[in-house]
């Protein structure tokens, strides 16, 4: 469906709560696979990536019982999975078919996994390769899906330098070397979001981070040893940030996010936004849990440096700072982005092809983009290449251009953000946020 945005200068004001968080969800839903017995999710997402992980469990042989804010999975464990279902459709979710990817190593049936054509086109090899290195036997389609995966017999565990920072990867992994025989050991290059860590060892999984990025797990011996947590699933900071950007760049705006996840490997775009000037006041929840508010109050912005390192906690959030780039004062440069490129659509491109459009200062590098700030933005027609971040991330640039945009299709929103344009009419009606 194509939208035409109207530039609204309202400040944003108030307290949201975003959707809850994509990633969480995903690994509460898959996880719930693992234990025989009954797990409950509290404020599970409901959004189309998320029910394609529904969809992975359900045809492993998982109830669900989706009731009003709570979802409760029960699994008969690895052993006793269904095997009739060979094919499994991950839609547009590379979430659910990477991890999916680890997951189906755990028992014996083969299973093929498929997706969506964007999905399709998202290498699958990162994963494929070291699960076949530990003997579990794997095959791609030219790299791509459809994704074949057939546990023939006992593997061994895996030592891995991974090439690339991906908790996709990462996890996958990880559930694989939960039926190894024998303990494995996985390096990445620099840290990324450790949801899968901290959810499974919470399950009683036994594994070990280090501060130099090693990450150590133990072959499970028995299913039924796994605690069946309930998982409550904070609200997603990837989600708010298109709040937050939209506070940080209007005079006036003060917006709280509540009850987000303050994961350190989550909140990189929040750190830049200060970094950029913007004023960010954080109140955690509790001590335990890296769960609280965050509160952007409007500030003159100024350029920065995006490093690789910093780039994981920020990945879905970039094409984000590179709009708020055409705002600051000064260059910006983003460097060892390159994991942009084999998202939804290339995101580095599209970035840069839709911004220029809109009259910005951007030029495209291999791993990243510099950006020459602060120019006005303008109308024009763009692009969302059907990825759900880049369609979000125009509706903000909209908001601050000087005439309408008109976005070539909004639907790809439903992904991890089904109530996104609701919020955007809203607010564009003059209203503070409540929530
Ligand atoms: O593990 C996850 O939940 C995710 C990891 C990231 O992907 P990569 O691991 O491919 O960087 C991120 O882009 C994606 O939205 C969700
Ligand atoms: C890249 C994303 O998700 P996935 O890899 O799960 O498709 C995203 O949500 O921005």
């Amino acid at each position: 469906m194509v939208m035409e945005l109207t530039p609204c200068r309202h400040p944003v004001e108030g307290t949201l709560r975003p959707p809850s968080d994509k990633s969480i969800t995903h690994r509460a839903i898959l996880f719930s696979a693992l234990a025989p017995g009954t797990v409950r999710v509290l404020h599970p997402l409901v959004a189309q990536d998320t029910l394609s992980s529904r969809r992975l469990v359900e045809s492993l042989g998982v109830k669900v019982e989706a009731g009003d804010d709570e979802w409760i999975l029960t699994s008969p464990g690895p052993s006793q999975w269904k095997s009739d279902t060979t094919v499994i459709d991950c839609g547009n979710s590379g979430t659910t078919m990477r991890l999916g990817m680890g997951l189906l190593a755990l028992s014996s049936s083969p299973r093929t996994l498929i997706g969506d054509a964007s999905l399709s086109k998202r290498p699958m090899e990162r994963v494929a390769r070291p699960l076949r290195q530990m003997g579990i036997d794997v095959e791609t389609s030219q790299v791509y899906a459809p994704v074949m995966v057939h546990n023939r017999g006992p593997y061994r565990g895996l030592s891995y330098s991974m090439p690339m920072a991906s908790a996709q990867v990462k996890s996958a992994l990880i559930l694989a070397a939960l039926g190894a025989t024998t303990l494995s050991e996985i390096v990445e290059p620099y840290p990324t979001r450790d949801h899968t860590e901290q959810m499974l060892k919470q399950m009683g999984a036994r594994i070990r981070m280090t501060a130099d990025h090693h990450i150590m797990v133990e072959p499970l011996q028995d299913w039924r040893t796994l605690d069946l947590v309930p998982f409550r699933v904070p609200g997603d900071p990837s989600s708010g940030a298109f709040w937050a950007a939209l506070a940080a760049l209007i005079p006036g705006s003060s917006l709280t996010l509540k009850e987000i996840s303050l994961s350190p490997r989550r909140i990189g775009f929040f750190r830049l936004l200060q970094q950029m000037g913007a004023r960010i006041d954080i109140e955690r929840e509790s001590d335990t849990e890296d769960i609280g508010h965050l509160t952007v109050t409007h500030q003159p912005l100024g350029g920065v440096t995006v490093t690789p390192e910093q780039v994981p906690d920020m990945i879905d959030e970039v094409p984000l700072v590179a709009l708020m780039a055409t705002q600051a004062f000064g260059d910006t440069v983003i460097s060892g982005a390159e994991e942009l490129r084999v998202k939804e659509t290339d995101r580095i491109q599209a970035t840069v092809t839709n911004l220029k459009q809109l009259g910005a200062h951007i030029e495209e590098r291999d791993d990243g983009m510099v950006i020459h700030g602060p120019t006005p933005l303008h109308g024009g027609s763009v692009r969302s290449f059907g990825d759900h971040r880049m369609a979000m991330m125009l509706a903000v640039a909209a908001a601050i251009a000087t005439s309408p945009v008109i976005l070539d299709d909004v639907s790809s929103v439903a992904i991890s953000y089904p109530t996104f344009f609701e919020q955007y009419q809203h607010w564009q009606q003059g209203y503070a946020f409540h929530d």
